[in-house]
């Protein structure tokens, strides 16, 4: 469960996070708004690449802005990125290994990389180089990362974007394995809406960094308020 209370993240004269206040359960919840509407921005300030000016963020009633981005980690805190991070010059378990070198025993490496490497459906191209994947099997790789050595938080920013149709469901019908598979809460940010009703059940929306709904999908969605920020886009 992430509980943030009176967040607020300012840059010079810009509140890109303003008094936020709320509290996610869902095993999968959805995070959307417009452009510039601060989701990203919420993300960094959850993975510890943003310091809030005020405010708290806990994760299953931890603390997390005590600790620093690599705590966070080893807390179960996971991310994926907008634009995919795979590194080009390592293998597909070598971009897993830098994941798991941090968060697991070394003696169990082996067998987390392979679990993560199962799960997502990469085993066959384990020994790839970065630079030869194409773009699912990088979002898989990101994927992979994410839910190595016990998770307790995976933030997903658009993590389906540029993949096909046909792509996009297969890393859904993933991504909604991993509340039971992997034991791990999962926060999705996505401009894709129906993305988003078909996999999480609870629904947040930020508008200029305020919350303008939170609830169940359906509902939130229905909310007249959401609809108009949205301008028609669904
Ligand atoms: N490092 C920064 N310095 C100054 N302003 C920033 C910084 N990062 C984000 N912002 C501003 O904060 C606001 C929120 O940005 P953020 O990226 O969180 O929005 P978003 O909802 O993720 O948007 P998008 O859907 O376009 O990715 C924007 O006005 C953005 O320009």
């Amino acid at each position: 469960m992430i509980a943030i209370d009176n967040l607020v993240v300012q840059f010079g004269g810009v509140k890109p996070i303003n008094e936020l206040t709320a509290t996610l359960a869902a095993p999968i919840a959805g995070l959307i708004g417009p452009n510039g509407a601060g989701k990203t921005t919420l993300l960094n300030v959850l993975s510890g690449f943003v310091r809030p000016a005020r405010g708290s963020v806990a994760l299953n009633g931890e603390q997390l802005l005590d600790l620093a981005p690599l705590q966070r980690v080893r807390a179960g805190l996971r991310r994926s990125f907008q634009t995919e991070q795979v590194v080009e010059d390592l293998t597909v378990s070598g971009n897993l290994a830098a994941i798991a070198d941090h968060v697991v025993a070394p003696l169990n490496r082996a067998a987390a990389i392979d679990a993560a490497l199962a799960f997502v459906g990469l085993r066959p191209v384990t020994d790839k180089l970065g630079q030869s994947l194409n773009l699912f099997q990088r979002r898989l790789v990101e994927l992979g990362k994410c839910v190595i050595g016990n998770p307790r938080l995976i933030l997903l920013d658009e993590p389906a974007a540029g993949l096909t149709e046909e792509e996009g469901g297969m890393f859904r019908e993933l991504v909604l394995r991993i509340p039971a598979e992997v034991g791990a809460q999962v926060l999705v940010i996505d401009h894709d809406v129906e993305l988003i009703r078909a996999m999480c059940s609870e629904t947040m929306v930020l508008d200029y960094g305020k919350l303008l709904a939170l609830g169940p999908t359906e509902a939130v969605l229905a909310d007249p308020n959401v609809r108009r920020a949205y301008l028609g886009e669904f």
